[in-house]
């Protein structure tokens, strides 16, 4: 008989962004499904959005309590929580549920880490070094260097090559090994995670036109072809240049498995303008699945009751679905 799935470990996010009420909306949605969740967080804080809550002392217990509450791992929080009115005295209790989701995952506790949005500058006033959770989580695991962010809605899916850098710093960034191991990781996840066989890759080029023979910019020619002859080489079915502006079309997404995309939001702005709703961040390259809604904290809305829980959602189904793919690979 093969082990039951366990649940998956949904972080707290920042308590004063829309975490708290898309948790519980979620929750809703999904208590009579087969994907069981434990938050790691403050439970009277997801309770105030009228759900049941019960805190558990492991996660062990989450299955059994899914149906009736939304089962909560306690973290202490240091400061009173006041929607979008974010406090970096929180940071400290932001941080430690991602850790702990990490330990939880890479123990086998949980399936993997779905994490509700942070806000970067919340975190980095209060010390936090790193620009997001990618960054972070690759180092709770002991792989630095080896992360790569990912977007997928149901009709695209993108990878920026480059991540939480200036558009400048990330033209000095772009190299054709950084594009190389991107893509090389971001193949492997779509056949193990994904359950694509024979994954189509579609390169973005950098500069209008793809460069047009390098009279609008020389990227092209001495870096992205480059790597994608290299990656043809190793057998991946890798197509492009192509020019960003026309790639993402509904017949040209047809062509492909992934684009990747030479910076944020040459990957982004399609993704998001596409679907925002479905829309999921998830982390290739890591020991543990990770995934994530695509928007941040909207503190704007926060405690309005009007933010829409979809692609929170959505990434619990996307990370349980990988979570299954992984199993029977
Ligand atoms: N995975 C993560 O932790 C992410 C965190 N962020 C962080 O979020 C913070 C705010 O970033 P913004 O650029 O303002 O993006 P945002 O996604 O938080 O908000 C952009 C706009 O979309 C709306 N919106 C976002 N999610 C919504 C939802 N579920 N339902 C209804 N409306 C929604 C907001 O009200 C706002 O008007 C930043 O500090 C950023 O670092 C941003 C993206 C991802
Ligand atoms: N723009 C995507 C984003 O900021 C998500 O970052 P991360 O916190 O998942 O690293």
């Amino acid at each position: 008989m093969p082990e039951p799935t366990p649940p998956l470990a949904l972080t707290m996010g920042d308590p004063a962004g829309i975490g708290p009420e898309i948790t519980a909306d979620a929750w809703r949605a999904m208590r009579a499904g087969a994907t069981a969740f434990a938050v790691i967080g403050d439970a009277a804080l997801i309770g105030r959005h009228g759900v049941n809550v019960r805190e558990i002392g492991s996660i062990g217990e989450a299955a059994g309590v899914f149906a009736d509450a939304v089962p909560v791992l306690p973290v202490t929080l240091a400061a009173p929580v006041h929607p979008g009115q974010p406090d970096s005295r929180n940071a400290d209790a932001i941080t430690t549920s991602i850790a702990r989701a990490v330990e939880l995952a890479r123990h086998e506790h949980a399936a993997g880490v779905v994490t509700n949005p942070i806000s970067k500058i919340v975190l980095k006033k209060a010390g936090f070094a790193y620009p997001g959770h990618t960054e972070y989580l690759a180092a709770l695991c002991n792989v630095p260097g080896r992360e790569v962010m990912m977007l997928a809605c149901p009709e695209l899916r993108v990878v920026p090559v480059t991540i939480h850098v200036s558009l400048r710093r990330a033209l000095d960034d772009l190299t054709t090994e950084g594009i190389i191991a991107a893509t090389r990781t971001t193949h492997a996840a779509l056949m193990r995670d994904f359950g694509i066989k024979h994954p189509r890759i579609a390169m973005a080029g950098l500069n209008p036109h793809a460069g047009e023979s390098g009279t609008m910019g020389t990227e092209e020619q001495t870096i992205i072809i480059p790597a994608i002859e290299a990656l043809r080489a190793h057998g991946m079915d890798v197509s492009g240049p192509w020019p960003p502006d026309t790639m993402f079309t509904p017949p040209a997404r047809a062509r492909y498995d992934v684009a990747m995309c030479m910076y944020h939001d040459q990957a982004l702005i399609p993704l998001k303008t596409i679907d925002m709703t479905q829309g999921v961040n998830t982390t290739l390259g890591l020991p543990i699945i990770r995934t994530s809604p695509d928007h941040g904290t909207a503190f704007d809305i926060a405690g309005h009751g009007t933010a829409d829980p979809s692609s929170l959602v959505a990434a619990l189904r996307m990370a349980m679905q990988m979570a299954e793919h992984r199993n029977r690979s």
